[in-house]
């Protein structure tokens, strides 16, 4: 099914709708996009996340990623985070793009994300994250790993993850207010 999409969101395809809520009618309004990314190591039924331990999104668990720096491109932005954050490098290939607004920030978040099912280097804690394994078969302990901890994950991971691990390309949308509440969201595979 292809209909149209939240303001934000591009979709040069066709799109089927997977999730969609919230308890308002109509999306926040943004004036100024920043572009992000965001890259996970998914590999022999695990994935690794990091733990954020300062900025934007402390103290919860997040792929690795950050700002699409002026001369980069964000697949060369996503390998470099990778790099500074984790301390390995990934041939990392494009799974998704997701566009966030929250309430109390000057601009909008274009996030493309990224995945790797290999890696070379030294898995590493750095100032800003502590990394660690979690299982991708939820529900199904058939490993010594956690299960992915979303309930210590930004609201918005728990609809599109599933999507990621199981290969599928996505995109979506979610509003966020000030208490870091998602008030609205929408995601699709396309
Ligand atoms: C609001 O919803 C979000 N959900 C998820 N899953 N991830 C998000 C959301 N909003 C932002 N992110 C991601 C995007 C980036 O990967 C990080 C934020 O990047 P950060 O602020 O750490 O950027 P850096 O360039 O590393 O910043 P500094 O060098 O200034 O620390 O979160």
């Amino acid at each position: 099914m292809s209909a149209s999409v939240p303001p934000g969101v591009v979709c040069e395809g066709s799109h089927t709708e997977k999730h969609s809520g919230g308890a308002v009618d109509g999306w926040l309004a943004f004036e100024k996009v920043k572009l992000y990314t965001n890259a996970f190591i998914v590999e022999e039924g695990r994935i690794l996340l990091g733990y954020k331990k300062r900025g934007f999104g402390k103290d919860l668990y997040n792929g690795f990623g950050g700002k699409v720096e002026p001369q980069e491109t964000p697949l060369e932005a996503a390998v470099r985070e990778m790099q500074e954050e984790a301390g390995i490098t990934a041939p990392l290939k494009k799974c998704g793009t997701l566009f966030f607004v929250c309430e109390d920030i000057d601009h909008a978040f274009h996030i493309d994300i990224f995945v790797a099912d290999e890696y070379t280097g030294a898995i590493i804690e750095t100032d800003e994250m502590r990394p660690g394994w979690f299982s991708t078969s939820q529900g199904a302990p058939s490993s010594e790993l956690p299960p992915i901890p979303y309930s210590r994950m930004w609201a918005d991971d728990v609809f599109w993850m599933p999507m990621l691990l199981a290969g599928k390309p996505f995109i979506g949308r979610a509003d966020f207010v000030q208490d870091g509440t998602m008030q609205k969201w929408w995601f699709a595979e396309v």
